[in-house]
């Protein structure tokens, strides 16, 4: 197995004896785009700052590429492109010479790859023109440009869809998904919004006041994505007696004049079989998809802003 590109080990912050992060522990490996979700003040912006070395840990370890933050910040730092706060920005210089003067900062930065950055984000275009005339979206991917000129390992933007568009998120989300394509980068992004990071992340984990509740794939989350069947019948009572003889009674559930229950699309032909054989009216069967954001809405108790 290849090493995580980010290990963190029960990272905790406290603040004033306030446990504002609590022993958070998991991987990213390489190539993933990997949400951190959580509510307002959930931990998420500390995590990171204490990720890219801007507060210390009270306990535990970052690691990234087996390199200790802690330890040995600098050589951690040099696998790290970020854009915590806003990314900082020449406004009345064009993007290229922004990205000309940040990339002074690091050694062997050419022209060619500076090249190759503006063509991995789109900007060839606009590049030559000064930053104040770009549109939010715009600056977001020149702060993103700016962030991997030193070919980085792990990209982390701190809520980037913050003020940006429905059409800017999904922009946001082919790009970073190019990054981790062509460069094989990981990317952690954070979001209060779980619509948003359906849209971009491979898994998320799910941070509620500074603890880790769960990490999911979405993909599998989807994919698990159960199927009621909601039954409408002149006889509740006879359908449920009839019904629980073959379904699981556990998976069945009354409601108002409705009978609800967990099972494949499929048994929809062979429950209306079975309920017109029984001289049960069938006013109506449908099914519907338990939805991503009722099964997160499950793992945080109700507190999430989707
Ligand atoms: N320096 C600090 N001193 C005291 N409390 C702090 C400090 N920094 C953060 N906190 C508190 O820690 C909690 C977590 O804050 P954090 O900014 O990490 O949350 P977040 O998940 O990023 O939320 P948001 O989406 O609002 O940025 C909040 O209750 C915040 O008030």
């Amino acid at each position: 197995m290849t090493e995580a590109v980010l290990q963190l080990r029960n990272v905790t912050k406290k603040i004033g004896g306030r446990t504002i992060v609590d022993n958070l522990t998991f991987d990213i490996p390489a190539g993933e785009v990997f949400g951190f979700l959580g509510p307002n003040g959930a931990g998420k912006t500390t995590t990171i700052r204490m990720i890219v070395g801007l507060i210390s840990m009270t306990k535990g370890e970052a690691l990234i590429k087996g390199v200790s933050v802690r330890n040995y910040f600098e050589l951690a730092m040099t696998h790290v492109g970020a854009i915590v706060e806003n990314p900082e920005m020449y406004k009345f210089l064009t993007g290229y010479q922004n990205l000309t003067h940040f990339a002074r900062r690091h050694n062997g930065i050419t022209k060619e790859r500076i090249n190759e950055v503006v063509a991995m984000l789109g900007l060839q275009n606009r590049i030559h023109e000064k930053v104040k005339r770009y549109s939010l979206g715009m600056r977001q991917r020149l702060g993103v440009a700016q962030a991997i000129l030193h070919r980085p390992s792990l990209l982390i933007l701190d809520e980037p869809t913050n003020g940006l568009d429905p059409a800017g998120i999904r922009e946001l989300r082919d790009y970073l998904r190019k990054l981790t394509k062509e460069e094989g980068i990981s990317v952690i992004v954070s979001s209060h919004l779980l619509s948003e990071m359906e849209l971009m992340c491979d898994r998320v984990a799910i941070i509620q006041g500074g603890k880790l509740m769960d990490i999911r794939s979405l993909q599998e989350t989807r994919d698990a994505a159960q199927t009621k069947i909601i039954i409408e019948v002149d006889d509740i009572p006879a359908a449920e007696q009839l019904l629980a003889s073959v379904f699981d009674a556990a998976r069945m559930n009354t409601i108002g004049s409705q009978l609800e229950l967990t099972a494949d699309k499929e048994a929809i032909p062979h429950i209306t079989k079975l309920l017109v054989n029984a001289e049960i009216e069938v006013m109506g069967i449908h099914a519907v998809q338990k939805s991503l954001e009722d099964q997160f809405l499950e793992i945080t108790g109700g507190e999430m802003v989707v």
